[in-house]
């Protein structure tokens, strides 16, 4: 089964990062999340950045997917420098490359899910409304779509998170814990999803935890205090169906 959107890409999301530093507040009270990464993703990899609580994962993907700047160092996405542009500039950015989804799913509870897809393309300008049907079918959720978020279980629940991120036909896929607020069962039918839509040609990037989810990485970055500890290939990344914990 083949997620189909309708923006045709014209660009491929390679990630380029170089002393990329995150510092929030200052003064006394001022945290540096990231102290320097230097990283570079070929598009299409699917990468897994792993790391303890705290370590800058999720500032790391925030800053990749511009929604929030650093504070020094050089960020190049899809060909597009996106270090020092303004917070207009970031949000266009992400309208044209980007696809989110978080570990609460974030829907908008009032909405059904279909509702919850079709907002994102009335609010970006991108995508079409037409392929929504297309878009929860191919996340497996053809008979859902008239469901509000609290009739749907996590599982499913994340699924719409997917078609919404896929709405405007993004070449960069960013998670942060998309499996963990899910249990085994549902939280591997998320990963064969995004190990899937890796696989028909766009870059992921995910952050957890866990390291099983490690397994079916291309490359698995390790962050720790703020820092690059480890880069690992994977000579074979595993099947998502395989993978336990
Ligand atoms: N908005 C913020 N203001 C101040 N400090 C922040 C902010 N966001 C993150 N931090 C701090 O930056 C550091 C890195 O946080 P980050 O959320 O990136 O880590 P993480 O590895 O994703 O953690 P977790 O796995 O617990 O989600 C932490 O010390 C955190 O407290």
């Amino acid at each position: 089964m083949t997620v189909k959107t309708e923006t045709t890409k014209t660009t491929r999301a390679g990630l380029h990062l170089s002393g990329v530093t995150k510092v929030y507040g200052k003064g006394d009270a001022a945290v540096s999340a990231l102290r320097g990464i230097d990283l570079d993703i070929e598009p299409d990899e699917f990468v897994v950045v792993l790391g303890p609580s705290g370590s800058g994962k999720t500032t790391l993907v925030n800053i990749i997917g511009g929604i929030e700047a650093a504070t020094d160092g050089q960020v190049v996405v899809a060909g597009e420098e996106i270090s020092g542009r303004s917070p207009a500039d970031l949000s266009e950015f992400r309208r044209d490359h980007v696809g989110f989804v978080f570990q609460f799913f974030n829907l908008i509870p009032t909405l059904t899910a279909r509702e919850n897809v079709e907002v994102i393309i009335e609010l970006t300008g991108r995508g079409e409304m037409s392929a929504v049907p297309g878009l929860l079918d191919a996340v497996g959720l053809a008979d859902r779509m008239d469901h509000f978020p609290a009739q749907l279980s996590g599982g499913q629940q994340q699924r719409v998170a997917f078609a919404r991120a896929l709405a405007t036909g993004p070449d960069l896929l960013l998670a942060d814990e998309p499996t963990g607020a899910l249990d085994l069962a549902t939280g591997r039918q998320i990963l064969q999803l995004m190990q899937r839509l890796n696989r028909e040609g766009r870059t992921v990037v995910t952050v957890t935890h866990n390291a099983s989810v490690a397994q079916v990485a291309d490359r698995v970055v390790t962050v720790v205090d703020g820092r690059i500890e480890s880069v690992r290939r994977n000579a074979q990344p595993a099947d998502a169906a395989d993978v336990a914990w």
